[in-house]
């Protein structure tokens, strides 16, 4: 059975966004979101996002990597998901979702999405790292020689190594430009090398550098290799609230595969 399907990038984090509401899709068919993931056989994408119905908000989020596992939170995708759903006449310029991490207030402007994330009261500090989770987990350092840096093998090491192991995490690697500017460079779980962005690793990075200090604005601009996105916050006792993720979500095509 042919099914219709519509492509969305966010910073050029990109997807397979899905009309779910009448509830077609298999959903634990791992090797048919693989595939429809897959950049040489099928449509490619760094994950595939469901839009379903909800009995009490305007719609349900469900998000698969591009590996085919169901996962966390993806900050790009629930941006995405949000133009879609536009896009399809669920909502017009303000929603509200839930997603696995909870309910997420979102509000659309042209081809910006504002999407608010997840409080954060809990953030390691370890000796060359930061571990905090935004909906996801993320591992935050610093890398000064970014540009030229190894992302996919250096990031799995980590992703693959101890204390994650198999449960992994997302790996972000940081350079300062600014008090209220980083570049950010991110290999993404599940997707198993860098993607050129990922919202909830630059919620991460912009929360993490100021709690390190890095910063004293409550809004920071990340430069990703996709774009740009912007991250903003309230803080109170190292509780991080009011949490925003700031970006560009663009429609690039629809089709039936
Ligand atoms: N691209 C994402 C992060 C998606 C989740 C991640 N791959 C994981 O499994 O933890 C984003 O924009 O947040």
């Amino acid at each position: 059975m042919q099914q219709t399907f519509y492509k969305y990038q966010g910073t050029g984090n990109d997807f397979v966004m899905i009309d779910n509401r009448q509830q077609m899709f298999d959903k634990n068919n791992t090797k048919r979101v693989q595939f429809l993931c897959d950049r040489r056989f099928g449509i490619g994408a760094d994950g595939l996002l469901l839009l379903e119905n909800h009995p009490e908000y305007d719609f349900k989020m469900v998000y698969y990597n591009a590996d085919g596992n169901e996962s966390s939170m993806c900050g790009n995708g629930g941006r995405c998901l949000v133009a879609f759903a536009k896009q399809l006449g669920v909502i017009s310029n303000q929603a509200v979702f839930e997603a696995i991490d909870g309910l997420h207030h979102a509000k659309i402007n042209g081809d910006i999405v504002q999407l608010q994330m997840l409080d954060v009261n809990t953030i390691e500090k370890h000796d060359n790292h930061v571990f905090l989770n935004t909906g996801s987990p993320h591992h935050v350092q610093f890398e000064s020689e970014i540009e030229n840096f190894d992302i996919k093998t250096k990031g799995a090491k980590i992703r693959y190594g101890a204390p994650y192991n198999e449960a992994g995490s997302n790996v972000n690697f940081v350079k300062k430009l600014s008090n209220d500017a980083f570049r950010v460079r991110t290999y993404e779980r599940g997707v198993e090398d860098e993607t050129l962005s990922c919202g909830t690793g630059v919620t991460a990075v912009a929360i993490a550098m100021h709690f390190l200090g890095e910063t004293d604005k409550n809004q920071v601009t990340l430069q990703v290799e996709g774009g740009e996105l912007k991250v903003c916050f309230d803080v109170q006792n190292n509780t991080y609230s009011n949490v925003w993720l700031i970006g560009p979500a663009t429609f690039v095509f629809k089709g039936n595969i």
